[in-house]
């Protein structure tokens, strides 16, 4: 979901990727992850007065507070987001469109079964190749040592990146609350800058593409199709990711409804897939009130619908 401050603009995959840059005064697009309190955000609207600031934040109350403060502030040149930045930056921006990227003291996630959340899994990385332009950079501060060494291993592995040296301590234009309250106990913070100098070649692989609706030709009833997919599971495309029929209805116009559900990494969509009659079988429709993103997850439950109806 994207606020303009308190008008939302997008809620669907309709006419997604967002070309940011159109809605730029110059085209110059930062964004921040896990803004927190939005005084970063506040401060790079203040300074770039040219450029279009988005800040993503999956804290709801997060996203409120800051969407607040600027809006308190008077800057027409920041959007808030609220969701998951791995899944939104992939969405919802087009590629290669962002001049600078900034997360400021991220949660490092120590625990191995939280790995996956951390921005050294080479996931992060190639988020990042999609969406910085080239010339670009992504900017981390955090307050763990072992955290920006890591980073800066990881984007290093990519020919596409370069990480300038690890900094402790430098002075910054702006210091966020979190960072104030770790410099007030006496300890250290670690900055680290990762610049992207190529231009990709390849289209990135994505999801963009993947249709939203399928036709099967069968002999099956809509009943038929609904009632063998209730309480089916499994993965997403290329293992990735966890989907689950549940409920099935059938409307009196004939038409079945799936309530479906999946898990992409640690982003739940709940969802409903249509199965509507057409005279050659039916066509299988993922129902556009869920707002579902298009997913390695979403994917699979809809291939398996339609394979569900055809066999
Ligand atoms: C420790 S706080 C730092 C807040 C702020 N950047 C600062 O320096 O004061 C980390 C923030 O990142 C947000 N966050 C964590 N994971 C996120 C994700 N996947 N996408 C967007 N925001 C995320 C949290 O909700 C939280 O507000």
């Amino acid at each position: 979901m994207l606020w303009n401050l308190n008008k939302v603009i997008i809620s669907q995959n309709d006419g997604l990727p967002v070309d940011w840059r159109g809605m730029s005064p110059s085209g110059r697009v930062l964004v921040e992850i896990g803004f927190g309190n939005g005084e970063f955000l506040e401060f790079l609207a203040g300074s770039n007065p040219d450029a279009l600031i988005v800040g993503v934040e999956v804290s709801q109350w997060c996203a409120a507070k800051g969407a607040r403060r600027i809006l308190a502030a008077g800057y027409e040149n920041a959007r808030v987001m609220h969701g998951d930045a791995r899944f939104l930056l992939r969405h919802c921006f087009a590629p290669e469109s962002v001049e600078r990227v900034y997360m400021n003291f991220p949660c490092p996630w120590p625990k191995t079964r939280h790995a996956s959340r951390r921005v050294t899994v080479p996931s992060f990385a190639d988020l990042m190749k999609y969406l910085i332009s080239p010339g670009g950079a992504f900017e981390l501060a955090t307050d763990v040592d072992w955290y920006a060494l890591e980073t800066a291993e990881v984007f290093s592995g990519d020919p596409a990146f370069r990480a300038d040296p690890v900094a402790v301590n430098p002075a910054r234009p702006y210091v966020t609350k979190y960072e104030r309250k770790w410099k007030a106990m006496g300890k250290d913070t670690w900055h680290l800058t990762i610049h992207k100098d190529v231009k990709l070649t390849e289209k990135p692989a994505g999801e963009d593409d993947w249709p939203m609706e399928c036709e099967a030709s069968t002999k099956k009833s809509v009943k038929e199709v609904i009632d063998s997919l209730k309480d089916c599971e499994g993965e997403g495309v290329g293992g990735k990711g966890h989907w689950v029929f549940r409920d099935a209805f059938l409307s009196d116009g004939g038409v079945g409804l799936m309530l479906v559900i999946t898990a992409d990494e640690e982003f739940e969509q709940h969802f409903y897939l249509k199965v509507i009659p057409n005279p050659r079988g039916v066509t299988i429709k993922v129902d556009s009130v869920g707002h579902p993103y298009r997913t390695p997850a979403m994917r699979a439950a809809l291939l398996k619908a339609l394979a569900a109806a055809e066999n």
